[in-house]
């Protein structure tokens, strides 16, 4: 890559009609070839809060209506939020499996139908627990024109990345929704090892 190359670029907008609303969608590319949407709904001013969700992207959970993560029942959930506050953008990062990938994640559920965690899982698989980053959402947010935000999450290093970045995180909203029988185990690891902010009744 030439040191001019930039690491994203936005590409185009266009209509996105859905089943909670009227959004946009904002095409992103990495240098890599690695493609990105953001979606937004409603208008807003610099100064406002911008309700964000970002979305680490979930095959199986997001598109097959798979209960054993949460993932389609946080998205569902993040966009109606959205609708509902009138305004907010929703980044969709292309991040499958926390970055290992569909494939591998099918490997790793594999390994978890034998009794391994997400976490042990990964590492069986040579990958470390979590492999996201969160910097293209720097250039979506301005692209966007959002300046600061309150972000739906479970996960403080969502958090701790967009402030990083320079972004004015002005709150943390819970999306703990979509928790079934089978993925309590998942969500209790991801409290227990990977830091989620889940309140422990939702085990019981
Ligand atoms: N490697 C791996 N990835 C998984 C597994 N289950 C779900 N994922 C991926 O995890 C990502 C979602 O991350 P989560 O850890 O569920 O949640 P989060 O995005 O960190 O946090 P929230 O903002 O609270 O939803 C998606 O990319 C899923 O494909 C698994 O068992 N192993
Ligand atoms: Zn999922």
């Amino acid at each position: 890559m030439s040191s001019k190359q930039p690491k994203y670029e936005y590409v185009s907008t266009a209509k996105l009609p859905t089943r909670m609303g009227d959004f946009k969608i904002h095409g992103f590319v990495e240098a890599s070839g690695q493609e990105h949407v953001a979606l937004s709904y409603g208008e807003w001013k610099e100064d406002d809060v911008v309700p964000i969700r970002i979305h680490s992207e979930c095959l199986t959970g997001d598109s097959l209506f798979s209960t054993r993560c949460d993932c389609g029942f946080q998205l569902e959930k993040a966009m109606q939020n959205i609708v509902d506050n009138g305004y907010g953008v929703l980044l969709y990062l292309r991040q499958e499996g926390r970055g290992i990938g569909l494939l591998n994640k099918i490997r790793a559920y594999n390994l978890q139908d034998s009794g391994m965690d997400t976490v042990e899982a990964n590492e069986h698989l040579g990958f470390d627990a979590d492999l996201r980053s969160y910097d293209i959402c720097k250039l979506m947010l301005d692209t966007l024109n959002v300046k600061h935000v309150e972000l739906m999450t479970n996960n403080p290093k969502k958090l701790a990345a967009l402030k990083a970045l320079g972004i004015d995180v002005v709150g943390r909203k819970p999306i703990d929704h979509g928790i079934t029988k089978d993925n309590k185990h998942y969500l209790k690891t991801k409290t227990e090892k990977l830091g989620h902010a889940f309140d422990p009744h939702v085990f019981k």
